[in-house]
């Protein structure tokens, strides 16, 4: 008998990518799966819709086609329900199927009849969900430049980045865990449950996303050398042998912002927030993934 999935589909997000392509290659590449699709509307009650969908049979595995802002939004309205996810990469960004070792819709079809299943921690941040990387400063800044570039993409992450480079600037975070307070500056704060951005850029390298931790890392580099060393590091996964780049684990913390740096969770421009609280969401969701 085939495995049934629910297949959620965001009929507008990203470029243009054409959904009837996506449709066949998703028929053409998951063997011995019925797919029934089911499209957002962008209207706040999706989530009670897809509840009642999720009542109309045993699905087997739920299909996501959208960006990293449908993921969240049907990640939400699926908790506890331990099906297992596959993302469908239909976003601009698509930073939390990148996470994944998720790159286009080939992978999504390989990594589902793989099998292979990551169990994934999710994290309540001031009553936000974060699934994969949330941060405060220089990397936050440059998702609010590109987000409000009227071309989104690629490129107009390049054009933001210079201009953000230029504008760089440290600033102070007092992180509180365990009982202890830590006073930092850096140019960025990370709090990290997956380990990389959806450019392939490596900011946690130890951190694995199901352990029930997540990891508070700072990046402060001083001048061009450090800055150029960093995204060096980054780039090739050697972010360990970078001095000014420190990293803690924890279950639970609070981070004040008393600068006002900018801030974003999973790739979402948060407005100015001086303090938050990580605390565990009680559910893991089982993703598909090829990492
Ligand atoms: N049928 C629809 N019509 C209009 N808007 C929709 C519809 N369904 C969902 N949306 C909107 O799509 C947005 C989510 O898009 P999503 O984040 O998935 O893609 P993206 O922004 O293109 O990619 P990324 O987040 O990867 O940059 C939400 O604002 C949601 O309200």
């Amino acid at each position: 008998m085939s495995k049934q999935f629910l297949y959620i589909l965001n009929p507008i997000s990203g470029d243009g990518v054409d959904r009837a392509e996506v449709s066949d290659l998703l028929a053409n590449n998951l063997y011995g799966v019925e797919v029934t699709v089911w499209e957002t509307t962008g209207k706040s009650d999706d989530p009670q819709k897809i509840q009642q969908q999720l009542k109309e049979k045993q699905w087997d595995g739920i299909l996501i086609g959208g960006g990293d802002g449908t993921i969240k939004m049907v990640v939400s309205a699926i908790l506890g329900t331990g099906i297992p996810v596959g993302i469908i990469p239909l976003g601009s960004a698509n930073g939390l199927a990148t996470g994944f070792g998720i790159h286009g819709v080939s992978d999504a079809c390989f990594a589902i009849q793989k099998g292979r299943i990551e169990k994934v921690d999710l994290w309540d941040i001031n009553g936000e969900l974060c699934i994969h990387l949330s941060d405060f400063g220089f990397n936050a800044g440059l998702v609010k430049k590109s987000t409000t570039m009227e071309k989104r993409g690629m490129l107009a992450y390049a054009k933001s980045s210079l201009e953000q480079f230029r504008e760089m600037r440290s600033y102070s975070f007092v992180i509180r865990a365990n009982g202890e307070e830590e006073k930092v500056t850096a140019k960025m704060l990370v709090v990290a449950n997956g380990n990389k951005y959806g450019t392939g850029a490596v900011i946690n390298p130890f951190g694995k996303v199901g352990d029930g931790k997540f990891e508070v890392v700072t990046v402060n580099p001083e001048g061009l050398d450090e800055i150029i060393g960093l995204s060096l590091a980054m780039f090739n996964d050697r972010l360990e042998e970078v001095d000014h780049v420190k990293s803690r684990s924890f279950e639970k913390a609070e981070i004040d912002n008393p600068d006002g740096a900018d801030f974003q969770i999973d790739g979402e421009v948060m407005p100015r927030t001086d303090q938050i609280k990580i605390e565990a969401i009680p559910h893991k969701v089982n993703f598909y993934s090829l990492e």
